[in-house]
């Protein structure tokens, strides 16, 4: 069977496909720090766009929320002005009232001094108040839409694409890199554009106002700024990693729960605790590196900042003594110093935040830029009410990156109204022939037609309505059961009808089963309807391809979880539904062929056959060679002894 594509789980690795694809898992990759640029994808190449152009990429779901933002950046760069002014208050007040000595002392002076400085401490914790009110809101708004347009296009993809990344890997993005993304606009934008702009007009106030001291601090801002940059490209690589890492524990968190029953049947918990534990320690083990990076980045930031003061304090010392600066210049050097001295220290915080931003949006933007391959024509071809032809014509599929072809030349005719049954040996391609119908994949070569027309020429949309599809694993929703059955109702129908459509749905899927669960329809499934048993959750998904009404229905073995008494019952029920209907039935138990007018066999990725049951097994031996490995199939399975012989049908055996 192929990955089905109701499929939600992943089991999957990203392999790198394109520009654009996923970086390798990380989950092998060391986390040493000295290594973890081995696992951070193409985002540390030398043609990785700089950290400005890729966070640019935002602007487009900023763009709203950019008056708020620009707001509350003046805001904060206000905050900062106001502490940079409290220095010069300072100089006066020592120049002035406290150096006239204390016979001279002028209180008014020296109240209103302190009032000042009071005054404008109020005003810089009233800017910063302002400046979160101002981009808290926005930040959550570009969260929710960045998040809604990933949503949109990872159900855009095509299945190909879900087969190659895993599920961790997806949640991932479209939760933690988001919630990164939207601190960091809220706080790490901020606070980066103000350290900047106060680190800027403080030097040059010191250099200005200090002179030479203003020269020696400057001076300090050459060892920063080499740190800083090493720091930077240090960082963001292990920043990387370690969000690499956290989407693969996601994903095996998400595999260990779908799966549970099965690690608990195979008395697997231990093992599987195990692998989780060593993954786990892995992206401690980076996030240890990380901290320690950053730690190592703060020291060093502290303490340069620090010595540059120092020195700057003995060459002050003797500038004063020398007469060549004021006392009061000497003592506003030193508080616009410590001003300065603070978003220097934060630097390490305010990159990591940023690198750790940029590591996201490359994340981001790697699934968002992933082209759909899949897409609707420009001009779309519109099928009022179609017969229901179907023909495979010359068909050739590839899985991506597979080596050789699935399907090779196929052609076959679903002629309007019929039942076809396709068979073949396991692995022989049938699941993979049935997708191509509703497009779920594009064929390689050649070309499927519905009514004579390609189906790449409809627009998906409508094709979904003319085809409907159920697997054999059938995913469920959490939703009621009415909602999981009418996913695919047509459209515009008035809710008497509705619930006509949603009883002959569940009567023909002999899902009467729905009426003893607690609130009958309206009950909703739990996740994945995994509450329900495997023949109810299939009969549910057979009364959703029924209630969508389709023209064409393809059904992957649709009944296999069903018992023998059940399964008959629901053939009958489907027999007469089918009767105006084009239906193509993977089958993998002989009285699922029942089901059909014709039989088509499918052989080393061609049709070698097709015709009735009963002419096929007179004169094809590979038909009967697999017709006898179902038999022997279902009869392990207990459900072999099907009395029932597939329904003669009119028609010649047509040997491809
Ligand atoms: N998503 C995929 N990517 C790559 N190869 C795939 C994928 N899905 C299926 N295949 C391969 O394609 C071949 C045909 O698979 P398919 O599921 O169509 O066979 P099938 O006849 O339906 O098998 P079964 O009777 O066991 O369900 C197999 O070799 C399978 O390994």
């Amino acid at each position: 069977m192929a990955t089905s594509p109701s499929r939600p789980r992943g089991r999957r690795h990203p392999v790198p496909a394109s520009s654009s694809a996923p970086p390798p898992s990380s989950s092998t990759a060391p986390a040493a720090p000295t290594t973890p640029a081995t696992s951070g994808g193409g985002t540390t190449s030398r043609h990785a766009p700089s950290t400005v152009s890729a966070l640019a990429r935002l602007y487009p779901f900023a763009r709203p929320a950019l008056p708020r933002l620009v707001a509350g950046m003046v805001a904060a760069l206000c905050a900062s002005l106001a502490a940079l002014a409290i220095p010069r208050v300072l100089e006066r007040v020592v120049n002035g009232p406290l150096a006239a000595g204390a016979a001279e002392h002028d209180t008014g002076a020296l109240a209103g001094a302190v009032a000042l400085v009071a005054g404008l401490g109020l005003l810089e914790a009233m800017f910063i108040a302002v400046r979160r009110g101002f981009v808290m809101l926005p930040g959550t708004h570009v969260e929710a839409r960045m998040r809604d347009a990933l949503y949109r296009h990872l159900l855009e993809l095509p299945v190909a694409f879900h087969d190659r990344w895993a599920g961790g890997q997806l949640l991932s993005r479209s939760m933690s890199d988001l919630g990164l993304l939207r601190r960091w606009l809220v706080f790490g934008l901020p606070t980066l554009v103000v350290s900047t702009t106060t680190i800027l007009v403080g030097v040059s106030i010191l250099i200005v106002t200090g002179g030479v001291l203003g020269l020696v601090y400057l001076a300090g801002a050459i060892p920063v700024t080499v740190i800083a940059f090493r720091f930077s490209r240090r960082f963001r690589a292990i920043s990387r990693l370690s969000q690499d890492q956290s989407g693969d524990l996601a994903t095996t968190v998400e595999e260990s729960v779908h799966g549970i029953r099965v690690l608990k049947a195979f008395g697997r918990g231990r093992d599987a605790l195990d692998a989780f534990t060593d993954q786990a320690d892995r992206l401690r083990r980076t996030e240890m590196a990380k901290a320690s990076t950053q730690s190592t980045v703060t020291s060093a930031l502290t303490a340069i900042p620090e010595l540059t003061l120092g020195v700057a304090l003995v060459v002050g010392v003797v500038q004063a003594a020398n007469g060549q600066i004021s006392v009061g210049a000497l003592v506003a050097f030193f508080a616009t110093a410590a001003v300065v001295n603070t978003p220097v220290v934060d630097l390490g915080m305010t990159l990591s935040m940023t690198l750790n931003a940029r590591t996201a949006v490359d994340r981001y933007f790697e699934v968002l830029d992933t082209p759909n391959t899949l897409t609707d024509p420009a001009a779309p071809t519109h099928l009022d009410s179609p017969r229901g032809d179907v023909e495979l014509r010359d068909v050739t599929f590839r899985y991506d990156d597979a080596p050789d072809a699935v399907l090779d030349h196929v052609d076959l005719t679903l002629p309007a109204g019929t039942t076809t049954a396709l068979v073949g040996l396991t692995g022989s391609g049938k699941s993979t022939l049935a997708m191509l119908v509703p497009r779920l994949y594009d064929v390689t070569d050649g070309s499927v037609l519905l009514d004579d027309v390609d189906v790449r020429d409809l627009a998906r949309h409508e094709l979904r309505t003319h085809v409907a599809v159920a697997f054999e694993d059938s995913t469920l929703f959490s939703a009621s059961v009415r909602d999981n059955v009418l996913l695919g109702a047509p459209e515009g129908l008035d809710p008497p009808a509705r619930e006509a459509l949603l009883a002959e749905a569940l009567d023909v899927a002999q899902a009467a089963f729905v009426h003893d669960l607690p609130h009958g329809v309206d009950t909703t499934i739990g996740e994945e309807g995994l509450s329900l048993s495997g023949g109810q959750r299939q009969r549910l998904a057979l009364a959703r391809a029924i209630a969508a009404r389709p023209r064409v229905l393809v059904l992957d073995d649709p009944l296999s979880a069903l018992d023998v008494a059940t399964e008959e019952a629901v053939e009958k029920r489907l027999r007469q539904v089918l009767a105006g209907t084009t239906s193509l039935v993977v089958a993998h138990r002989p009285s699922t062929v029942a089901l059909a007018d014709r039989v088509a066999v499918l052989q080393d990725g061609r049709i070698t056959a097709v015709g009735t049951h009963h002419d096929l097994l007179t004169h094809d031996p590979h038909y009967r060679h697999v017709i006898s490995n179902l038999e022997a199939d279902a009869a392990a399975h207990g459900l072999g002894e099907h009395d029932d012989e597939p329904a003669p049908a009119p028609g010649r055996t047509e040997h491809a």
